[in-house]
């Protein structure tokens, strides 16, 4: 028997740097670039000596990076022991199969003879990332290809990911690995844990909202122990927005209150792994989270423009220090941002009330819109109904051309690259192009890959822009499911862009 899960990828609009810090909220769609992790046993049959087995063997296989690493798992402990060569060990998966593991140790009802026989078959876990979560920019450029999102598509998927040369270079470090930015962690992390909870009778993914084993619903399950296994193996406690999303999908995010994990932080020094899990499930997890989605006939782009991604960590190191040393205008800057982003915010659900309401004048707006500059489209404010939607568009773009202007200001005071001058250069001509609504930086910004709002079918000619100033247009649109359960391999099912079979929310 083999369980495949897949978890979304993400591209925060707006709330970067605020989000850290409760009540500010985030805007984070979730993407059809999917992560999946299928679990299997390594032994079908066991041999009748197993049973008195005090460990059990685990196998994780990374195909896009070449990597294999073997495990002992401690049926005694439930802890895990790497057997292989350190470098290809996998921090965020040893988490999450430790604390699923835990977790089904805790879940009283499960068979536990049943458990014990599927530890004894060994796991052997495959994680795979859509190729959209990672730049293959550099093989494009070998074979010669164009820079353009049909090259894209011509890549084996599941393609081997580039390694970033190894150089350090202070707040502009680059990543591991050549990453787009679409929170590949996470949605691994979440992958992981939801396959392996299914895998192990835990939860059921068929029915993940029904009200499950510990009470709450099997949804809230993963999420409890994808975002612990996440930060612990981070190492620090990011605002969560990337698991709540690889989750849950598209939503409006207000963070957990960090004490929530003391209890698995305090851990490391030695509590058993359930007992720290059935504490984290118990716990006080007080994050916020509504359902949004862009507004009818809007679409999400992304452009890669070639740089290898941005180290998140040390930008946000950077920030807390200038909040720090200057905390007067850091506090006017974030006041100004937090207005911003609930402007933003405002316009798109208007928007989407506006489209409810008058279908018919709002695909005709949109449409005509798609075709024009924002400085032209109010040559087609003529009605009432019309004008209200463009005043409406236009002032999301306002929105977003203040939430730009500030967090660049915060880079600047901060000593970091939030929105680059070339990242600048690139998103003031693409909120200039046809159709657009607006674009920024997502997340932490830097150099990742920047994200576009447009209008109906305008999206073809600006990836055609694109191409010409040497940004990549990826394959990625919004899609807002969450965690799923797949039918079967996505490498013999042909999924390869979050097709999923059975969607959740
Ligand atoms: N296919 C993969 N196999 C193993 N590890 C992976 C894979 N994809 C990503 N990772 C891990 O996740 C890290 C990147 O995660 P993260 O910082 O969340 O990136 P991003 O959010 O920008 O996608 C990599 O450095 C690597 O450790
Ligand atoms: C700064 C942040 O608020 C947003 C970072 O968003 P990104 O989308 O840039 O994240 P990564 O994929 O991890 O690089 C940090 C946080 O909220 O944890």
């Amino acid at each position: 028997m083999s369980v495949v899960a897949s978890a979304p990828g993400k591209v925060l609009m707006a709330g970067g740097y605020l989000i850290l810090e409760k009540p500010n909220a985030g805007l984070v769609l979730s993407t059809n670039a999917r992560f999946y992790a299928i679990v299997k046993p390594i032994n079908e049959e066991l041999k009748s000596e197993s049973w008195a087995w005090q460990w059990t063997d685990v196998k994780l296989t990374s195909p896009q990076l070449s990597r294999e690493s073997m495990y002992k798992l401690s049926l005694k402990q439930l802890t895990l022991q790497c057997v292989s060569a350190s470098d290809s060990r996998n921090p965020f998966v040893e988490h999450a199969i430790q604390y699923a593991i835990a977790a089904a140790h805790l879940a009283t009802d499960i068979d536990k003879e049943a458990l014990h026989k599927l530890f004894l078959q060994g796991l052997d876990i495959t994680i795979l990332g859509s190729n959209d979560f990672y730049s293959y920019r550099n093989q494009i450029e070998s074979r010669g290809l164009p820079l353009t999102p049909e090259s894209l598509g011509t890549l084996a998927p599941f393609a081997s990911i580039t390694f970033n040369a190894a150089e350090s270079n202070g707040a502009n470090s680059k990543p591991e690995v050549a990453k787009t930015g679409l929170g590949s962690s996470a949605a691994m992390t979440t992958a992981v844990v939801a396959a392996l909870l299914h895998y192990l009778g835990v939860v059921d993914l068929s029915e993940p909202c029904r009200e499950g084993k510990f009470g709450c619903c099997d949804l809230d399950v993963i999420h409890m122990i994808a975002q612990t296994s996440h930060c612990l193996a981070q190492g620090e406690v990011g605002s969560g927005f990337d698991v709540s999303c690889a989750v849950y999908g598209s939503q409006r995010y207000v963070r957990f209150s960090p004490e929530v994990l003391s209890s698995a932080q305090v851990a490391v020094t030695g509590l058993p792994l359930y007992e720290v899990i059935g504490k984290i499930l118990k716990g006080n997890w007080d994050h916020e989270r509504s359902e949004i989605s862009l507004p009818p006939l809007m679409n999400l782009f992304l452009g890669e423009p070639g740089s290898g991604g941005s180290s998140t960590p040390s930008m946000v190191g950077a920030v807390k220090k200038w909040q720090m040393s200057d905390p007067e205008k850091a506090r006017e800057n974030w006041q100004k941002l937090s207005e911003a982003n609930l402007e933003l915010e405002t316009k798109l659900n208007i928007l989407s009330k506006l489209a409810k309401d008058h279908w018919d004048v709002y695909l005709g707006v949109i449409k005509s819109c798609s075709v024009l500059t924002s400085e032209q489209w109010v040559l087609h404010a003529t009605e009432p109904i019309n004008e209200a939607i463009i005043k409406e568009l236009l002032g999301a773009r306002e929105a977003m051309l203040g939430i730009r202007i500030l967090m660049r200001q915060m880079g600047e005071a901060a000593g970091v690259p939030i929105e680059p001058e070339s990242q600048t250069q690139l998103l003031d001509s693409t909120m200039n192009a046809e159709g657009v609504l607006f674009a920024g930086v997502p997340g932490a910004g830097g150099f990742d890959a920047i994200f576009a709002i447009t209008l109906g079918d305008s999206g073809s000619k600006l990836t055609q822009a694109w191409s010409s100033q040497n940004v990549l247009a990826l394959l990625v649109r919004e899609d807002p499911h969450g965690v799923c359960l797949e039918s079967g391999d996505p490498r013999t099912t042909g999924i390869t862009s979050g097709v999923s079979s059975v969607h959740l929310e």
